[in-house]
């Protein structure tokens, strides 16, 4: 399978070509090139929605609002679970759309196609689980009573690099809660969002409830998103820069917010770790996605010890992943665009003359990046300091474990770290030092719908995933029912 267009979708009906806003899709003069990341070429043209039209969806969300909270959880969990089967039936499809528009590896997209339905099947059951509290009153005459309420209208903004459960993650909850929901996803990945509007409709999520806006004009798209008054939640994944700004912006009218941003996660190898397990679970947290990913590891520390026996374990394996278009037989697709491979070759080469040492350079297609070791580096070099997004593996090493839990700590992130040891105590030691949302000990990759997704630090506040995922989206209220006798 490599002619690389849309045709090969057996149903075309799931391209579409524009924003989906109250059951229709919105027309507009002005358009978009989607682009295949792997050759460039242009796969449609999608319409560029005017900043000034994505009122309409908050008016629709609006409108609907009271009448989708006030369906019973029952509900909502049936309309949930026919969007969740319709994606299963086209998984295929949504695979292909995937790797056409972002270039990870087909089995990839269909790994991301299957989380992101997890995360729908996830809610459809978590709906019904909205729990409220009883307290004991100060006084007998009173009694407290606390429910927990929609938030009421979330928008939402996500990034590229998973363009489908970046966004069920956060609407899958946002519709269990009986909030209405709006999502822009990147300009850079818009089909599969539209594809998921489609079946949402198919499923017979009442109009207005899921709408998606797309467009180029992120900055007046988000401006609109973050301020109108009618939207009760702002929930963001992508880059901490933008988060920030987005964060000041929600702030004028006092929204909530939820933040999944950037990551620079340590992946620390201890001496007394199974280091077969350790480099399987390096290729696994390095090169998903070619690197393109927030929980990545992007320092992996090595204890001085094992650093020879480690590295040829670990480069041995990474000599087997081929990289090439993601509709063919490889492990490793091309970078999303050439400013990526800009960014993440200036920080090797930066590296690089600050001291650190090319130890193995893959081979890579045109639109892709070597996988690549770099040995010798330290904490102080731009590339420890930065999310490097692409498939390249920057080597530490370290002697004792206090000194190597203070560098996987010197960062601003703190998303995601990883760490391997057999030993128990070492283990407990770790984790409740390691200043991380979450932490992966013995494993290298974490992501679950069951599973509390988020960081602290400058990666965000906010859990997605599991039973906390619906907090985000629910108000506590609390009734005093006063005069008993
Ligand atoms: N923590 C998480 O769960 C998580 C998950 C995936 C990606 N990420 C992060 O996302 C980043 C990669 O994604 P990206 O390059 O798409 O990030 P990005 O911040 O550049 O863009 C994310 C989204 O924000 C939009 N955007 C950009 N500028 C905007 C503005 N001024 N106003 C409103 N919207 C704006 C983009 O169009 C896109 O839809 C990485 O930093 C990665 O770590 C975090
Ligand atoms: N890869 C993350 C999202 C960040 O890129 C996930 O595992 O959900």
């Amino acid at each position: 399978m490599t002619t690389s267009s849309l045709k090969q979708l057996t149903d075309n009906s799931l391209v579409k070509n524009s924003s989906f806003i109250n059951g229709n899709w919105l027309k507009s003069s002005a358009t978009f090139d989607v682009v295949n990341p792997f050759n460039n070429s242009v796969l449609t043209q999608v319409a560029d929605i005017n900043p000034s039209d994505v009122e309409k969806a908050v008016i629709a969300a609006k409108n609907v609002q009271l009448a989708w909270q006030n369906t019973t959880a029952n509900e909502r969990s049936e309309y949930l679970k026919k969007w969740a089967n319709l994606l299963t039936e086209n998984l295929e499809d949504l695979a292909l759309l995937l790797t056409l528009e972002q270039g990870k590896p087909l089995a990839e997209a269909r790994g991301e196609i299957k989380y992101g339905i997890s995360y729908i099947e996830w809610f459809s059951e978590e709906a019904k689980r909205v729990y409220g509290d009883t307290m004991p009153a100060l006084s007998n005459s009173q009694q407290i009573i606390v429910t927990k309420q929609p938030v009421g209208v979330v928008a939402a903004i996500t990034p590229w690099n998973f363009p489908n459960a970046m966004i069920t993650r956060k609407a899958a909850a946002a519709l269990a809660a009986g909030c209405c929901f709006i999502v822009k996803p990147s300009e850079l990945t818009p089909l599969s969002a539209l594809a998921m509007a489609e079946l949402s409709l198919q499923a017979g999520i009442p109009n207005g409830v899921f709408n998606v806006v797309v467009g180029t004009n992120a900055k007046a798209i988000g401006e609109v998103l973050t301020t109108h008054p009618d939207i009760a939640k702002f929930s963001f994944t992508g880059s901490t820069a933008v988060g920030k700004l987005l964060t000041k912006q929600a702030a004028s009218t006092v929204k909530r917010v939820s933040m999944e941003l950037g990551g620079n996660a340590p992946f620390i190898v201890f001496d007394d770790a199974d280091l077969e397990a350790a480099a399987t679970g390096l290729i696994a947290a390095k090169f998903r996605n070619a690197g393109q990913t927030c929980v990545c590891a992007n320092r992996i520390y090595l204890a001085e010890s094992i650093k020879q026996p480690f590295l040829e374990i670990f480069t041995e394996k990474l000599k087997q992943l081929k990289q090439g278009n993601g509709l063919e037989d490889v492990q490793l697709g091309p970078l999303i665009n050439k400013a990526a491979i800009d960014k993440v070759s200036t920080l090797v080469n930066n590296a690089i003359s600050q001291g650190a040492t090319l130890h193995y350079l893959g081979e890579a297609s045109a639109t892709g990046y070597p996988a690549t070791i770099l040995t010798n580096c330290t904490n102080s070099m731009e590339i420890a300091q930065n999310e490097i997004f692409g498939p390249v593996a920057t080597i530490f090493t370290f002697t004792n474990e206090q000194e190597v839990i203070k560098q996987a700590n010197d960062t601003e992130y703190g998303l995601a770290a990883y760490f391997y040891s057999q030993n128990i105590n070492r283990i407990m030691h770790t984790a409740n030092q390691l200043k991380f949302g979450m932490i992966g000990i013995n494993e290298g990759i974490i992501s679950n719908a069951a599973a509390p997704f988020g960081g602290v630090k400058q990666s965000g506040y906010g859990r997605e995933g599991s039973h906390y995922g619906l907090d985000d989206y629910l108000e506590v209220k609390y009734l005093c029912l006063g005069n008993l006798v």
